[in-house]
């Protein structure tokens, strides 16, 4: 059964959100009723009877199920947020349930000239908020991540909804969300400059640190919030004022957000969000002159283009791209732990993680057991909607997702290799799934060896030397993350040398955490995110030199 916009009723009523909104449930089921009733019969020039409920609150477009799941309805916001107010735009966009293909809000589409506005806006705020001080800017952090997670419930509800992870997920994502925020705050305060001896008598150096200006933030829907508070807690702490152009799927937790760093006491003016489905309206924000610099997340083509017209007026830029990631598991590894990272790592927020290990080199006297081992693990895999707790793996974000997964495992399938579980496209389910799938005998021919999946499809390829897998796994344009197995001290050190990426993990496959720096090398970016280099990314430093002393 697929689900239409309208048919609130028959999303309220499915089993899943019954088991997550408890209490609340037959209050509003009784309320959308009688709504969806009264919608139906209301003439188009009187104005919208729950629209009117809804401006109560914060101008919602309308009720629907996401009223019902959250206990703090103040957070789900549809206008814009630009010069310290919640806006509407001439026309609205639909945000998409991906487990049930029912449209859960409509937020506001803006365009060109909005981004205009923005801009100015943060223009303008930037001249008082870089003069606050370090020690402000860190209370107001503190106050925001403490919100932040005051609300993880109702943010890992907003975010399984837009997205379609696990609530488990969405939760361990608010945490790690917040956690961005809380390490900034604590290095706003740590933001020291340098005195460097001068060659000249009479004279000294200085270096300082100081904010970039107005920024322009553009983000990706698969991790909704964490993505923007990387990018939003160095921003702020550094005393920038940003423009942010959330991701068109899932924008929702971005205004979540904003509304809570506003209740925070961060200057309302200092956050602009401007949501969007209009690509190129997004143009100005790293063309306009006064953005002084864009922070991206996002694919590796969107990137390179944003560079490059983001050089016509020399923007600093820091670019967090696509990745390929090899996964080794040598002879000498610990097999359980490897199948362990696979499950962490591989098929987190099934498959659509920019670290995700993309492909899986495992060495001949290991591979039919470490095979064995993950298929056994991958047999207990539940998928279904993020709100059912005994769902181990939601859908993909949208269809084209399903597509490029399996086409990875036709074209793999048709080069040779065997499929040994799943790849099953689940038409019969709401929503977009397709059943997490193990292949052996993947080559360095085949799609998934060249591209990024961004879907649940592990590829195992047999190798047989270290030379032989260190050649494999850095044949790729790409370098975010990778990852290899051994307990051979040497070789540890020697393959985490030789691997061609930004991050590497060894005997694990967890590499995130907000005091690591997290960014790629070749054509997966610039920058680091988060870490006490993160903060750089936000400044310019200028150097004092003293005379006459
Ligand atoms: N390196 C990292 O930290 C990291 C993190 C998450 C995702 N990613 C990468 O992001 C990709 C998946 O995310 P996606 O599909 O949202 O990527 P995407 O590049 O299509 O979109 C990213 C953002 O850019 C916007 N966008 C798209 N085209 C644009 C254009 N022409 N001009 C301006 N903005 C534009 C989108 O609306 C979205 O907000 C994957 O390649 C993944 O590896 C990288
Ligand atoms: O998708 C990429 C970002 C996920 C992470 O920060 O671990």
């Amino acid at each position: 059964m697929r689900l239409e916009s309208c048919d609130i009723e028959a999303q309220i009523a499915t089993p899943v959100l019954s088991q997550v909104l408890q209490g609340q449930t037959q209050k509003f089921i009784k309320i959308l009723r009688c709504n969806s009733k009264v919608r139906s019969q209301t003439p188009a020039h009187i104005k919208d009877p729950i629209a009117i409920m809804g401006e109560a609150s914060n101008m919602r477009n309308h009720p629907s199920t996401l009223d019902a799941a959250l206990k703090d309805t103040s957070l789900i916001r549809e206008q814009a947020f630009i010069g310290g107010k919640w806006v509407s735009g001439s026309s609205t966009y639909p945000v998409y349930d991906p487990a049930a293909n029912g449209i859960i809000a409509n937020v506001a589409n803006l365009g060109a000239s909005d981004f205009t506005t923005a801009i100015g806006h943060a223009q303008t705020s930037f001249k008082d908020f870089k003069n606050t001080s370090e020690t402000d800017r860190a209370k107001m952090l503190h106050a925001w991540a403490a919100l932040i997670r005051k609300h993880a419930k109702d943010l890992g509800i907003l975010l399984t909804m837009e997205n379609g992870k696990t609530l488990a997920e969405a939760e361990g994502e608010v945490e790690y969300g917040a956690s961005f925020i809380t390490w900034f705050a604590e290095e706003a305060i740590r933001s020291y400059g340098d005195v460097i001896p001068s060659q000249h008598k009479g004279s000294a150096n200085l270096v300082l640190r100081q904010p970039i200006g107005a920024c322009g933030i553009i983000a990706p829907w698969n991790f909704p919030i964490a993505m923007i508070t990387r990018k939003l807690g160095p921003a702020i702490a550094a005393g920038c004022t940003v423009v942010v152009k959330p991701p068109s799927e899932t924008p929702l937790c971005t205004l979540a957000l904003t509304a809570l760093a506003v209740e925070a006491g961060i200057p309302p003016n200092v956050i602009q969000v401007v949501t969007t489905r209009d690509r190129a309206a997004v143009e100005i924000l790293y063309t306009h002159p006064l953005v002084k610099k864009v922070s991206f997340t996002g694919s590796t083509a969107v990137g390179k283009l944003i560079t490059e017209k983001a050089a016509g007026t020399m923007k600093k830029v820091s670019m967090e791209l696509g990745g390929n990631a090899p996964y080794i598991v040598f002879d000498d590894a610990d097999l359980e732990i490897a199948v362990d990272g696979v499950l962490a790592c591989k098929f987190r927020c099934s498959g659509q993680t920019c670290v995700c290990a993309n492909r899986l080199y495992v060495q001949k006297g290991v591979h039919d057991a470490f095979v064995e081992k993950l298929l056994k693990r991958m047999s207990k895999f539940k998928i279904g909607s993020g709100l059912d707790p005994s769902v181990t793996h939601g859908p993909l974000v949208n269809r084209a997702g399903v597509t490029k997964t399996r086409q990875h495992i036709d074209d793999a399938l048709s080069k040779g290799a065997k499929l040994v579980v799943g790849g099953k496209v689940r038409d019969d389910l709401d929503g977009y799934f397709i059943e997490p799938a193990l292949i052996t005998g993947a080559k360095q021919n085949m799609l998934v060896a060249k591209e990024e999946t961004f879907g649940p499809l592990a590829p195992v390829f047999m190798f047989e030397t270290e030379e032989e897998v260190v050649r494999m796994a850095n044949d790729t344009e790409f370098g975010l993350a990778g990852y290899f197995f051994s307990n051979d001290l040497r070789r540890v050190w020697r393959v985490a040398k030789a691997l061609e990426v930004g991050m590497v993990g060894v005997n694990t496959g967890k590499i995130s955490a907000a005091e690591s720096p997290f960014g790629g090398i070749k054509e997966s970016g610039l920058g680091k995110e988060g870490s006490k280099y993160g903060l750089a990314e936000f400044q310019v430093m200028k150097s004092v030199t003293l005379g006459n002393l």
